[in-house]
């Protein structure tokens, strides 16, 4: 068996005391064992003294352990002191979706309420609140969504913006639109005040039951009053200094303790492969330790499925009974219901291995993790605005992340964290993790402040401001896809069907021009490919025959037309399947197909998901999805005209320069237009890897460009 080396690591001090109050409890009826628990969790004895300084404090910042209690417990303390009073919501953001829903399951189930009564969550695409909804748990993007159509929030008494420390750049701009909506909202009534340009009185009328509601939100708040909003800043591991600084000396309180100890240990020497080391200790920890899940922190899809397939080859290597061991993966791009498969329990007799990026850092609590490995690496996004440019690249994760990892396990029992590095060189991790809103492309969030009145985007109070090289790129590339007037405002219609669309600015114009171009069928299905990771298998060591699947599908017009084959072969082999009476079988059958056809099978489940829910977004906006046929060139003049910021002309020496940024780039060997070398494309993403490449490229007139562009693309006169 190769590389099954033992590896030898070296525990550091325990990083906390456990809590010896904590009872046996096998006896007690679920009731009572959970409300023992939540009497055991360290943050139910400081309770009333949170509340007394939410009670003196507007801005409050709370500082506690992971697993201390406080994204599941301080809601319900803020409820049971009477913040919900006339119908009013605490809301609870979180940088990631899994977190949301999670949380607020379980919290419903503390509660002993249905998700959706007085516990709900919501998420882009999936809402389960309701009326009688009074904590409500949601990503940070979708609050930002929600002050679109009620700019004060007004249906809030308290926010906690939970993980903060995670500096997702929706967590960033939320905070920034929080502090302004807070002052707004404690001004004496009758006063006029302003959020952007979005100028509102603040009257002093009683609530009003009857606003007219639209997707569970109340629109605007005129006609009612407005009460004060508190706000909290939550994380285990937050730098509190930079947000009390932030919000003018804010409070923090610190919570101390967690209730089970975590035994942190790490490796005597550096490993040169933390996969192969990963792969080593799962086995060493499913060989030599007692029984409890395993959660271990890769990088990305791609490495989770080799370590995935690694560990079922190695387990045909050992004796039958000590092959119970399952492999389960989690990553953003997998659709929700197979993430809930790492939360179900594992087979009788089995233990599960966790195989998770970053999305299962924060906040969830995975019920029977003992064991964390944390090779200590992350992917993470940069982006140059001068050459627009993504990469992606494996970087040590900070500090703060791996305290966050480790703080998966000892959440039901004492657990155990495996460093895949020598305990020297945590101490060399940065603190924490680079803000997002400086490496990220910031059209999508510029977008969404003009689209909430904010005009002055250079002059907004951002925490950390992003550089002004970034800023400008953005805004030259809304008002060339259409969405800015030339002085900067939201245009109207496209700048306003853009903002309300929940995806990045230019798919949205491709959708609204697909709409004009009578092909919004199949850009539908091209943005939730290209929203997914690669819809293609591509084993190592079937490459061959890999290639001849793919041709099979492969259009000579380029990527994303082949990605339309695949789907819609896909759709033709289902239809005939459920005809043929196959119903039960369809996931199965399923699966075959796309093992066959070398389709990434997840893949291309969640692009369907993707596009289901598109589509009902652009049929909201009253859009007919029409399809062009067989007219492939009406859809090709479509992509043209909504990607022709990135296009890309053929050189003499046979590679390209794109057009937008002068840079010199290559075809990606995965693009079907590889060898075809077209004159001239466009493309999808640029990206940074061994060399700059672009990647789902289709194959374009260079003439369409001045035709269909000509605001960008002026002709020589
Ligand atoms: N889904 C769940 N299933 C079982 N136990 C849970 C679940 N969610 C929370 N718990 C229990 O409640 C404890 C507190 O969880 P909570 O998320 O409130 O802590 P936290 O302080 O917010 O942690 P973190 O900083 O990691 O988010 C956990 O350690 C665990 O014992």
């Amino acid at each position: 068996m190769p590389s099954m080396a033992q590896r030898e690591f070296r525990s550091s001090v325990q990083n906390s005391k456990p809590n010896p109050k904590f009872p046996t409890v096998s006896h007690f009826s679920m009731r009572q064992k959970i409300a023992e628990h939540r009497r055991s969790l360290p943050i139910a004895t400081v309770e009333k003294r949170l509340i007394e300084e939410v009670r003196k404090n507007d801005i409050l910042i709370v500082v506690g352990e992971t697993g201390s209690g406080k994204t599941t417990q301080l809601p319900q303390f803020l409820y049971n002191a009477g913040f919900c009073r006339e119908g009013k919501m605490v809301g609870i953001t979180q940088p990631r979706r899994i977190a949301a829903v999670t949380v607020a399951k379980r919290v419903a189930e503390e509660c002993e309420v249905e998700l959706g009564q007085k516990v709900g969550y919501s998420i882009r695409f999936d809402d389960t609140t309701s009326n009688l909804t009074r904590l409500k748990y949601m990503t940070d993007g979708l609050l930002l969504r929600e002050a679109l159509l009620d700019p004060h929030l007004s249906r809030y008494s308290v926010i906690i913006v939970d993980e903060a420390h995670d500096r997702s750049v929706h967590t960033d701009v939320l905070l920034a639109l929080l502090k302004k909506i807070q002052r707004t909202r404690s001004k004496p009534t009758g006063e006029k005040t302003e959020i952007g340009n979005l100028a509102l009185e603040v009257q002093t009328n009683t609530r009003d039951e009857n606003v007219p509601q639209q997707n569970g939100v109340s629109r605007g708040c005129q006609g009612r009053k407005l009460s004060p909003l508190k706000l909290i800043i939550m994380s285990a591991s937050l730098d509190a200094r930079v947000f009390s600084e932030y919000f003018g000396g804010a409070k923090a309180v610190h919570v101390q303790g967690r209730q089970f100890p975590v035994d942190i240990l790490y490796t005597v020497h550096p490993e040169s492969d933390y996969i192969d080391a990963a792969l080593v200790t799962i086995f060493q920890i499913h060989l030599e330790e007692k029984p409890g899940d395993i959660l271990v922190f890769l990088t990305g899809q791609d490495e989770i499925e080799s370590v995935e397939r690694l560990v079922q080859e190695r387990l045909q290597h050992l004796p039958e009974d000590k092959r119970k061991l399952l492999p389960v993966p989690i990553f953003s791009a997998l659709p929700s219901e197979q993430q809930m498969k790492a939360f179900a329990p594992a087979p009788t007799g089995f233990r599960k291995v966790i195989l998770a990026t970053n999305i299962a850092e924060t906040s969830i609590t995975i019920p029977g993790i003992r064991y964390v490995i944390d090779p200590g690496f992350v992917k993470a996004r940069s982006y140059d605005p001068r050459k627009g440019m993504e990469s992606l690249d494996v970087v040590p994760a900070s500090k703060a992340q791996t305290l966050q990892r480790s703080g998966r396990a000892g959440r039901e029992v004492p657990g155990k964290c495996f460093r895949l590095y020598p305990e020297r060189e945590f101490e060399k991790l940065e603190d924490s993790t680079k803000p997002e809103i400086k490496r990220c492309n910031l059209s999508n969030i510029i977008l969404q402040l003009k689209a909430l009145g904010i005009d002055d985007i250079v002059g907004f109070d951002f925490i950390d401001r992003p550089s002004s090289g970034a800023i400008v790129k953005a805004l030259a590339e809304l008002h060339a896809l259409g969405a800015l007037t030339d002085d900067g405002k939201l245009e109207d219609p496209a700048g306003y069907q853009m903002s309300r669309l929940p995806l990045e600015p230019i798919y949205s114009k491709a959708l609204i021009l697909a709409n004009q171009y009578n092909c919004l069928e199949e850009m539908l299905i091209t943005v939730a490919v290209l929203t997914v990771e690669s819809i293609f298998y591509d084993p190592r060591e079937k490459r061959e025959e890999a290639r001849t699947a793919k041709n099979h599908f492969a259009s000579v017009e380029g990527d994303h037309l082949t990605y339309l084959s695949v789907y819609r072969e896909s759709d033709e082999f289902l239809e005939k399947k459920k005809v043929a009476g196959s119903g039960n079988n369809i996931d199965k059958i399923m699966k075959k197909w796309c093992k066959e056809n070398f389709v990434n099978s997840r893949s291309l489940k969640h692009a369907r998901d993707i596009y289901r829910q598109i589509r009902e977004h652009v049929e909201q906006m009253g859009f007919n999805v029409s399809s062009c046929g067989n007219d492939m060139l009406e859809f090709r003049r479509c992509l043209a005209a909504s990607f022709f910021l990135k296009a890309a002309l053929r050189q003499l020496d046979g590679t390209y320069r794109a057009m937008e940024s002068g840079e010199v780039v290559h075809i990606h060997p995965t693009s079907v237009l590889f060898r075809a070398k077209p004159e001239c494309v466009i493309f999808d993403e640029l990206m940074q890897t061994s060399k700059k490449y672009i990647k789902n490229l289709t194959r374009i007139d260079p003439l369409w460009l001045t035709e269909l562009a000509p605001h960008h693309y002026k002709t020589a006169e």
